[in-house]
This record gives C-alpha cells, sequence and structure tokens, in this order.
C-alpha cells in the first residue's frame, strides 16, 4: 500500500505544445500543482483542457515541453507507465458497465498485484493473501467514496452518480498520488454534484493526494479548487486563487460574462 505519511510529489507542467495539423492546441502551457492541492483547469469550450489531461495521462505526446512528477519525467511516457508511477484519471464519458462494484474496484488494483498469473490462476495462498488485502482495501475505498452499500450490486443497476463515483473510486484503487478528475459531475443532478463535492473533500484529506480537476461548472470549481488555471485558445491567460481568478478581466473577457451566470445557476 501507498506510505500516506509522505506528502504527494508536485506535479509540474512546463512550457507543453500540442499541435494538431495547423492547430495550436497547448501553447507553451505551464503550471505547477501544489502536493496536496486541488488545482482546476478551466476555460471555454474549445480552451485545451482536454488535450492538456491527455498529455498528463500520456494518451497525447506533447511536441515540446516537459510533464514531471517529482523526480520522474513522465513526458512521452506510455499510459500505463504514468498510471504505475501514481497519476491516475477518470473520463467524462462512463466506462464501466458491467460485474459488480467490487469487481470494477479489483480492476483498478489489478496493476498493483504483486504475484503472477500462474500463482493467481493456480490460488497459490500468497496470491490468495494478497487478493483478500486488495478486497479489504478495494473495500476502504467503497466506504470513502460513498459506495460501501452497493459495494456487491451490479454496476448497470446503479444511479448514474453512483457510477460515475465508481470510476473515481476506482482510480482511487491505484493508489495515485495525483488524481486527474474529467468533468467529475458532468450531467449529475444537484443532489449528486453536491454528494460529489463532498467525496472529492474527504478523499483529499483522507488520502492527502493532489486533485486536478477539469469542470465547466463554476459553482463546483470555486467551492473545490485551491488554485485555477484559466486556458483560452491553447493559451494560460490566468492563474491563481479562485477569487483571483474569478476578477482577472482576461478571464471574464474569455467567457464574455457567461463565467458569472454558470456560477449563479450551480
Ligand atoms: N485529435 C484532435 N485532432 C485535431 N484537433 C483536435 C484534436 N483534439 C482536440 N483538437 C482541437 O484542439 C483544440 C482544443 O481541444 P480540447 O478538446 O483540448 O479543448 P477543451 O478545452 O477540452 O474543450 P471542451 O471544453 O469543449 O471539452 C480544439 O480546437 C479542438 O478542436
Amino acid at each position: 500500500m501507498t506510505d500516506r505519511t509522505t506528502a504527494p510529489p508536485e506535479l509540474a507542467v512546463t512550457d507543453v505544445t500540442v499541435r494538431f495539423a495547423g492547430l495550436t492546441a497547448l501553447d507553451a502551457v505551464s503550471f505547477t500543482v501544489t502536493p496536496g492541492s486541488v488545482h482546476a483547469l478551466i476555460g471555454p469550450n474549445g480552451a485545451g483542457k482536454s488535450t492538456c489531461f491527455n498529455v498528463l495521462s500520456g494518451l497525447c505526446r506533447p511536441a515540446a515541453g516537459t510533464v514531471r512528477l517529482g523526480d520522474a519525467d513522465l513526458t512521452r511516457l506510455a499510459p500505463h507507465r504514468i498510471a504505475a508511477l501514481g497519476v491516475a484519471r477518470t473520463f467524462q464519458n462512463i466506462v464501466t458497465t458491467q460485474g459488480t462494484v467490487a469487481d470494477n474496484l479489483m480492476l483498478g488494483r489489478h496493476a498493483l498485484s504483486r504475484s503472477g498469473f500462474a500463482a493467481s490462476a493456480l490460488r497459490l495462498p500468497q496470491a490468495r493473501r494478497e487478493q483478500r488485502e486488495h478486497l479489504d482495501r478495494a473495500r476502504e475505498i467503497a466506504e470513502l467514496t460513498g459506495l460501501a452499500q452497493h459495494f456487491d450490486h451490479p454496476v448497470a443497476l446503479l444511479s448514474y452518480g453512483d457510477r460515475k463515483r465508481v470510476e473515481f473510486a476506482r482510480a482511487l484503487c491505484l493508489e495515485p498520488s495525483v488524481l486527474l478528475l474529467d468533468e467529475p459531475v458532468a450531467g449529475m443532478n444537484a443532489a449528486e454534484r453536491a454528494r460529489t463535492v463532498e467525496v472529492v473533500h474527504t478523499v483529499r484529506a483522507e488520502l492527502g493526494l493532489s486533485v486536478v480537476l477539469v469542470e465547466h461548472d463554476m459553482g463546483l470549481v470555486m467551492r473545490l479548487a485551491d488554485e485555477v488555471t484559466v486556458l483560452d485558445f491553447g493559451r494560460r491567460i490566468a492563474h491563481g486563487t479562485p477569487d483571483e481568478v474569478r476578477s482577472d478581466p482576461e478571464v471574464l473577457r474569455a467567457y464574455l460574462g457567461t463565467g458569472a451566470e454558470q456560477e449563479d445557476a450551480a
């Protein structure tokens, strides 16, 4: 299990540039995620937020720039290597539709298994013990994310909000030091959104990890984030606390006044 007594390493994004044919989706973007903080990436549609997440999780290779987690250089590593180094992510759309909550969380534990395939298949004592430990930890994570009562239920029978939280819990099962949450409340009703905010607060306090968040719900960003980086047309146009960013003239211009309306609606 991950040692929770040490602070997570700093995630540093430096001068990252991504181009798609003639379009510069990210233009020398830099920001640093303070260990243990919640860092939001915001910006209007097409600003480059998803591209940035794809770089952080290894799905997109930048043309220039670096991504470092503590001493480790993550730039251009394959997604599974980045996950193994402690960066886990969720996706905007739910990918989980099969199996029970326990099955899905155990999939998240798979990458941490030390016993080989043969030992697991033969159910050797060491493999059985390891399996039990992983199941115990999966249950703890289900409790932390408010899914304990559904642990043995099929995911397909859960509400939309609970299924989104299964994705979240599965990412946590990797014992990450940095969790990337891609629009964690998209499509949720007000009660589900409030519950998700609560769960992010709990997880961060209990596990001490850093969270990077892409989210269109400005009310949620303002409630959750310690720091905010604002992108527009692939460039970083502002950075600071939620209060600093919400009054920044360039941010207001980029959102053409829609930021305030979205927050009121949240
Ligand atoms: N695979 C791709 N090929 C070509 N262009 C792409 C690709 N992925 C993204 N883009 C373009 O890069 C720019 C940034 O897109 P991105 O999806 O990162 O923005 P975003 O801020 O996440 O937007 P949204 O809030 O709408 O999800 C956009 O102009 C988009 O059309």
